[in-house]
Order: structure tokens, then C-alpha cells, then sequence
């Protein structure tokens, strides 16, 4: 017999899987199970079925795990909010989660074999500032009453709520969630922002595009020993000390000298290069490729004092393919959006001739996908470091140092 949706099942849950659940079975039958934690013994709400698999929601737990907590928002629910995956675990256990994923990911994904998994230090570490608010920027959607709110897991489905306790607490007292009495009739999403500048802003984005409703058009941001101006809503990353730990974790693993190349490539307004140009400066060169005009004008801006810094709009796989950058190169930072670099990118920076490759990952499906393709390429995942980057959510990063040979 096969689980049907709706229907409640028992199960045991199994290991932590890519997505923010556990695997479970059932008569047979593989269930990804949220809200739970491995070991536990769980009632679970099916919520969705499809062939070979099930989706659903722990609802009552009757043997609890020694990690599992109180979650600390109340819209952290079966059915309510999606945004945070992992309230109900501790959060040195939330750190253990992500770090298994990863190996999980490395191995079935990346082919890694145990040995090479074993060599690697793959412990997802913590930032400063605690597990709640961090979020410095917030994306909320409006639903059909014009209400801010965040959706609900794997749905369009908008969830009011009146406060979100991961975001950083000066985007907490805006007047913008549905509490506030505040209805957004032309947004279809509205994107708070607080930089390390001190600028606040809010921004909606409807039919007409996007515009800015409070708050400066640009924000001020400090990293990597420099200031940043960057477009209200551009990408910037959203944990406070993420910037300064990826940098960092980026020249560590680089080891960048005076007079290198490199390529930033997925660079955004130049984050990485920024970072690079000083310890190759004397003659080495930084070429930046984003595809965003938008971005590709504020990364100009931001870079402009750098000598040997150029900056590219173009798509990478593009600028590749035509090449308006070509190897040699010595030093590559990847840093791509969630689907990853693929595999024309990534072929195509394993024969550029680099001495090393650093790859800042969000996602690590998309990262041990590609890091397979760098192995089929003959070059090896040296080092990882893996980030608590989103804490409460079942997000993670990492950065890996790829050699060849
Ligand atoms: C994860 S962000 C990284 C930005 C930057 N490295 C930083 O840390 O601030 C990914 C960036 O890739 C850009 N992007 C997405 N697809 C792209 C493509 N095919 N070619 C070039 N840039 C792309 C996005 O606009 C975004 O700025």
C-alpha cells in the first residue's frame, strides 16, 4: 500500500537530506520528512506523492530527539511559514545537519570517495550574532489582500505574519508586515533592507518594476577593509559577517601574490576582486565578469581606485565561449547563484590554466555537481570550509579550494 496525501503515517526518521528534511520509510516507500529529526519516532502529514516518493510534515512526535528545541517563532510550523527549516534544532545540532548534507551531497554528487571525504575537514562553523536576527535583507510577498508575508514551503501560498525573528531587528520595526495596518496594492513583493552602513531602505517591486518606497536608493556596506555603495536591492549577502568570513576563507585557501591573475567571475559589485587587488598588486590583474548591468556599473563604481581591475558585463559562460577572458589565469574565485556554474563554465575554468580555483557554493548539490566535473577534469577538492551562513534555515555555504593534479 502507498501513502496517499493527507493521510498521517508513523515512521522512524532516518539522516538529514539535501532540502531540510529527513528520509523516512514507509511500507517501502522513501518519505522526506520536516520537521523532524534523525532518530526520531514521528506522526507525519503527507503532504505531497509522487512515484517512488512522498513528501511530509512530523505534526506529533512521540519519541523526540535530545536536539530537538522549541522553535523560537511561532509561524516555524507544519503548514505555516517555509522560510526556516530548522528552528526545532538545536543549533550546534542545525551546524551537524548541514555538515552531514554536505558529505552526503560530496559523495553521491561529486563521486568523492571515503577516503578523500575523510581528509576533508567539512564542519560547518557559526558566525557571530547568535541564530536570530541576522537576516539584513528580507523579501517578503503580498497576497491577494495586499498584506506583506513570507510563502508557505514548496507553495505561492502567502503566509501573514507580524514579525520575523531571523530578520536583523531594525528591519523588525518597519511598518511593512500586515500588523503594521500597512497594505502594499501595487507590490507583488517588498524588500527591506538594513546595511552595515546604517542605511535602512524599503523597496517594492510590482508591474511598473521596482522602486524605492523609504529609505536611499543605494546603501553603504564595509568589507574586506573597503566601503561599498551597492543599489538597494542588489545582491549583497544577507548574514552581516558573511562578507568579511568569505573573503577571507577566499584569500586563505587563494593565496594570492603580487603580480597573478585572476578572474572574479559571478563577481556582483566586485566583492571578491576588491579583495584580491591588494595582495596582487604590483603588476597582477583582476577581471570581474557579472551578467547584471546594474551590478556591473556598481562593482565600476566600487572598484574604480584599483589599478589592474576590469570589469566585464557579459554572462560567464558568454564571455568564455567568446573569449573576452582567456587563460591563462592563476586564480579563480566562482562564485555562482544557486543552480551553480555547470558544466561549459566549469570546463572551461579547469583548462584555463589556473593554479587554483576557489568556489563559493550556496548550494551543495549544484557545488558537488560541479566539483565532478572538475575531478572528471583532473583536479581534486584540496580543502573545504563550510559557513552557518542562514541560521534556522536549512541553507548552507562552503568555499572550496580546487587544485589540479
Ligand atoms: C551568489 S551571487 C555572487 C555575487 C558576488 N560574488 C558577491 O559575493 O557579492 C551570484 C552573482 O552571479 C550573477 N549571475 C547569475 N548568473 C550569471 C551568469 N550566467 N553570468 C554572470 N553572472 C551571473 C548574479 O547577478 C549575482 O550577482
Amino acid at each position: 500500500m502507498t501513502v496517499e496525501e493527507a493521510e498521517r503515517i508513523e515512521v522512524t526518521v532516518g539522516a538529514p537530506a539535501h532540502g531540510g528534511h529527513c528520509v523516512a520509510r514507509h511500507e517501502g516507500q522513501v518519505v522526506f520528512v520536516r520537521h523532524a529529526l534523525p532518530g526520531e519516532r514521528v506522526i507525519a502529514e503527507v503532504t505531497e506523492t509522487h512515484r517512488g516518493f512522498a513528501r511530509a510534515d512530523a505534526v506529533e512526535v512521540l519519541e523526540a530527539a535530545a536536539e530537538r528545541v522549541e522553535p523560537p517563532c511561532p509561524y516555524a510550523r507544519p503548514g505555516r511559514c517555509g522560510g526556516c527549516d530548522l528552528q526545532h534544532v538545536a543549533p550546534d545540532a542545525q551546524r551537524e545537519w548541514k555538515s552531514t548534507v554536505l558529505r552526503e551531497q560530496l559523495e553521491r554528487l561529486g563521486g568523492l570517495e571515503p577516503t578523500e571525504l575523510a581528509a576533508l575537514d567539512l564542519t560547518v562553523r557559526a558566525l557571530p550574532g547568535g541564530p536570530l536576527g541576522w537576516r539584513s535583507r528580507v523579501r517578503y510577498a503580498v497576497d491577494a489582500a495586499d498584506r506583506a508575508g513570507l510563502r508557505k514551503h514548496r507553495s505561492h501560498e502567502v503566509v501573514p505574519i507580524d514579525r520575523c525573528l531571523i530578520a536583523h531587528p531594525t528591519l523588525q520595526e518597519l511598518p511593512v508586515l500586515a500588523s503594521s495596518g500597512r497594505r502594499w496594492p501595487d507590490a507583488d513583493e517588498v524588500t527591506t533592507v538594513v546595511s552595515s552602513g546604517g542605511d535602512v531602505a524599503v523597496r517594492e517591486l510590482g508591474r511598473g518594476g521596482t522602486r524605492t518606497v523609504d529609505g536611499p536608493e543605494t546603501v553603504a556596506e564595509t568589507a574586506a577593509g573597503r566601503d561599498w555603495r551597492l543599489p538597494a536591492d542588489a545582491f549583497w549577502q544577507v548574514h552581516p559577517a558573511a562578507a568579511d568570513t568569505l573573503t577571507t576563507a577566499v584569500l586563505e585557501l587563494l593565496r594570492p601574490a603580487p603580480g597573478e591573475t585572476a578572474w572574479d567571475l559571478y563577481g556582483g559589485v566586485g566583492l571578491f576582486a576588491g579583495a584580491l587587488a591588494g595582495p596582487l598588486a604590483d603588476g597582477g590583474r583582476v577581471t570581474v565578469v557579472e551578467a547584471d548591468p546594474e551590478l556591473v556599473a556598481a562593482a565600476r563604481a566600487n572598484l574604480a581606485d584599483l589599478a589592474g581591475v576590469e570589469v566585464v558585463q557579459a554572462p560567464v559562460e558568454r564571455a568564455l565561449r567568446r573569449r573576452r577572458i582567456a587563460g591563462p589565469v592563476d586564480l579563480v574565485v566562482l562564485d555562482p547563484p544557486r543552480s551553480g556554474a555547470g558544466r561549459e563554465v566549469t570546463e572551461a575554468v579547469a583548462g584555463s590554466g589556473a593554479r587554483a580555483v576557489a568556489y563559493v557554493a550556496c548550494d551543495p548539490a549544484a557545488f558537488a555537481r560541479d566539483v565532478r566535473t572538475f575531478r572528471a577534469g583532473g583536479w581534486r577538492l584540496a580543502e573545504i570550509r563550510g559557513f552557518d551562513l542562514f541560521p534556522m534555515t536549512q541553507h548552507l555555504e562552503c568555499v572550496g579550494l580546487l587544485l589540479p593534479g
